[in-house]
């Protein structure tokens, strides 16, 4: 018994399965759906899955937005795909890439009435498979024995959803001496959450002392700032400019979270990316991707910093989200040091639009 899958082991596995474009089996003890993400879907299986019924296509309330499609569900709405479609017309409603090109996808007709939890669950395991949040989806009759002859992973709603909403726990894996170029006395620790989901570190500067507050930066992967020196964001000296100032400062702590673009993931940041070189703004993209403007996380950064051992923290940041994620989940902000740093022609306007639409001090 205890070597069979917990529910967050099967939630794990929901994930790689939708990754890997197979179906997963959702049920309630009233209904039962399969659902597949869109992205990794192909002719073959969307045949297969036309052969047990009609199909509707969940997108977020965001992307129908943009397709001026009816939203009757809340934050997500289900569209009727008819007959006569095929792969490309799915995922053209799914995927902004082609909108300009192509702006006519419709007339949509949006499904109304009856239960949506189970299509809500769909479109959040897609995008915490950091894939474009998509699913196509059918009815099923008979779920138990549809989802064990065919080898499917199967999440009931009930057990499945108190984890979805809830931070997965973490835990300190490995821990060594770093030195890095803004100071000697580094120290990297990696933290693996419970749930199969990505790793995030932690860098430890000196030695702080655990009852003062520490200066702190939560700091979300941007392989294109950090790593490449974009010049789009002001990730790269923002990163190097906080570890340079808890050098100076003989301590400190950075945690690097890795919720590339925003919690999108890399790939829907490209994504992102390119419908901003249409001229969208990075918020507008996000939207019309389906996504909200951001879409991380910051308990995470509290949860690291008290397993550390930090109760309070001077945060260095201009994004007062941070903050207020910070002092609900436990940590208390004694002071907010600014961090402006990086600015450059090309991440001008993207600045501007954080400080307009996201509430980003200046
Ligand atoms: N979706 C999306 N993500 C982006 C874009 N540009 C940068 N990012 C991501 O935005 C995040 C920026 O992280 P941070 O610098 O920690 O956060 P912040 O909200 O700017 O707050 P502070 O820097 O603390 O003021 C990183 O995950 C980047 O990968 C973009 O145009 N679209
Ligand atoms: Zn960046």
């Amino acid at each position: 018994m205890s070597l069979m899958p917990t529910m967050i082991d099967l939630l794990a596995r929901a994930r790689v399965d939708l990754r890997m474009g197979l179906p997963v089996v959702l049920t309630t003890p009233d209904q039962a759906i399969l659902a597949l993400a869109v992205e990794p879907l192909d002719t073959k299986r969307l045949a297969s899955l036309w052969a047990l019924g009609p199909i509707a296509l969940t997108v977020t309330a965001r992307r129908a937005e943009t397709l001026k499609a009816r939203v009757y569900d809340g934050d997500i709405a289900r569209i009727a795909v008819p007959s006569s479609a095929d792969l490309t017309w799915i995922q053209a409603v799914a995927d902004p890439a082609d909108d300009l090109r192509t702006p006519m996808k419709g007339p949509l007709r949006s499904d109304r009435d009856g239960d949506v939890e189970l299509h809500r669950l769909a479109i959040a395991l897609t995008k915490s498979a950091r894939l474009l949040p998509a699913a196509v989806i059918c009815p099923l009759q008979h779920p138990a024995q549809f989802a064990q002859s065919h080898g499917l992973t199967t999440l009931p709603l009930a057990a499945v959803a108190p984890l979805m909403v809830e931070s997965s726990p973490l835990h300190p894996v490995a821990a060594a001496r770093l030195p890095i170029a803004a100071a000697e006395a580094g120290r990297l620790h990696i933290f693996r959450p419970e749930d199969g989901a990505e790793e995030h570190y932690a860098i430890e500067i000196g030695k702080p002392d655990r009852s003062q507050p520490v200066l702190a930066r939560l700091h979300s992967a941007c392989f294109t700032g950090d790593v490449l020196g974009s010049l789009k964001c002001d990730c790269g000296p923002q990163l190097h400019g906080a570890l340079t100032q808890m050098g100076a400062e003989g301590q400190g702590v950075l945690l690097y979270l890795n919720q590339e673009g925003r919690g999108i993931g890399l790939a829907n940041k490209m994504r992102a990316y390119s419908l901003q070189d249409q001229g969208f703004d990075t918020v507008e993209a996000n939207h019309r991707l389906g996504f909200e403007d951001d879409e991380r996380d910051f308990r995470l950064g509290s949860a690291i910093l008290k397993e550390l051992g930090f109760s309070s923290v001077r945060l260095l940041t201009n994004n007062p989200n941070k903050i207020s994620m910070m002092e609900k989940t436990g940590i208390a902000v004694t002071e907010r040091v600014p961090l402006k740093v990086g600015e450059t022609v090309f991440n001008r306007e993207y600045l501007a639009t954080k400080a307009a639409k996201s509430g980003h001090m200046l």
